[in-house]
């Protein structure tokens, strides 16, 4: 399996794109309108917060699930024992962000989410039409005014030796959202499940933007976009001294969307939530 690389400006990008996520849960774009210097320079920035001590200041609400998530509540995936060997703060615009960090992931979150919002346009203008007939309201509705798109900073902290046997900085999981956004990694380590099982790298050079579905459309569209099983693999060598920032957009529907007869986006998310842990 490869994910296809495309180019964004390309006459045929939208095409090419949803055919790589209906075949494989993911494409990867290059030429995007994300400014690579903003990314950059949110990595470095939260890469500082995330030495410091003031972290502890904004622990997450179980309620509302903003803020930081340590190392010692970080997810477990589902269906696994051991947690991820990473911690991450989530920005929401209605949540706690730290003062001197805010401006940078607000403008951030407003370009990326504008860039989401297209390409799931995208996904749905190329969606078959006997399928697209049960979209219970159009997709690009279902995300108008959604207070659940998430902005996720997660830091792969430095690996010590002493990780539990079998942990991974993300063991295999598959997004619980519709669509995620998330511009390559200051290091590698992303991989995607091939249909034979084998883990697959997925083309991360710096300034790719990887896109992949998640389990509310795979829901929604019964399948026809696959929610690919994806996991960050431990670095050796020199890496594993160095940390690893990234920056996933998990985009939400309202909670209210109904996204199969067997559920609504509100239930499903509740239901993930409890099986990661990190709600009661
Ligand atoms: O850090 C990455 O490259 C991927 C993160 C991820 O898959 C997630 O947080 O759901
Ligand atoms: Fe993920």
């Amino acid at each position: 399996m490869q994910v296809r690389v495309v180019d964004y400006r390309a006459a045929d990008a939208a095409e090419q794109f949803t055919r790589s996520l209906h075949e494989t849960g993911f494409g990867v774009l290059v030429n995007h309108p994300l400014p690579q210097s903003l990314v950059e320079k949110i990595y470095g920035d939260w890469l500082g917060f995330f030495n410091g001590g003031s972290k502890h200041d904004f622990a997450y609400s179980p309620e509302t699930q903003d803020g930081y998530f340590s190392t010692e509540i970080s997810e477990t995936a589902k269906g696994h024992q051991q947690k991820d060997i990473k911690e991450y703060f989530h920005i929401y615009p209605w949540g706690r962000i730290p003062e001197s960090l805010k401006a940078d992931a607000l403008r951030y979150y407003e370009i990326a989410n504008e860039l989401a919002a297209e390409l799931l346009s995208w996904v749905e203008r190329h969606t078959p039409a006997d399928i697209a007939r049960n979209y219970r309201e159009p997709l690009s509705h279902m995300i108008k005014d959604s207070r659940l798109t998430l902005l996720r900073v997660l830091r792969y902290p430095p690996l010590t030796g002493n990780e539990p046997e079998g942990s991974l900085r993300a063991a295999p999981h598959g997004d619980i959202n519709l669509l995620t956004i998330l511009p390559a990694a200051n290091e590698p380590g992303l991989q995607v499940q091939a249909k034979d099982g084998s883990w697959v790298d997925v083309p991360s050079d710096f300034g790719m933007l990887i896109i992949n579905i998640g389990d509310m459309l795979q829901e929604a569209s019964q399948g026809y976009y696959p929610s690919t099983q994806h996991r960050v693999v431990n670095p050796t060598g020199e890496g594993a001294k160095k940390s690893r920032v990234s920056l996933p957009l998990f985009l939400h529907p309202r909670e209210d969307v109904v996204l199969s007869d067997r559920y609504t986006a509100h239930d499903y998310l509740e239901e993930r939530l409890r099986e990661l842990g990190v709600k009661k």
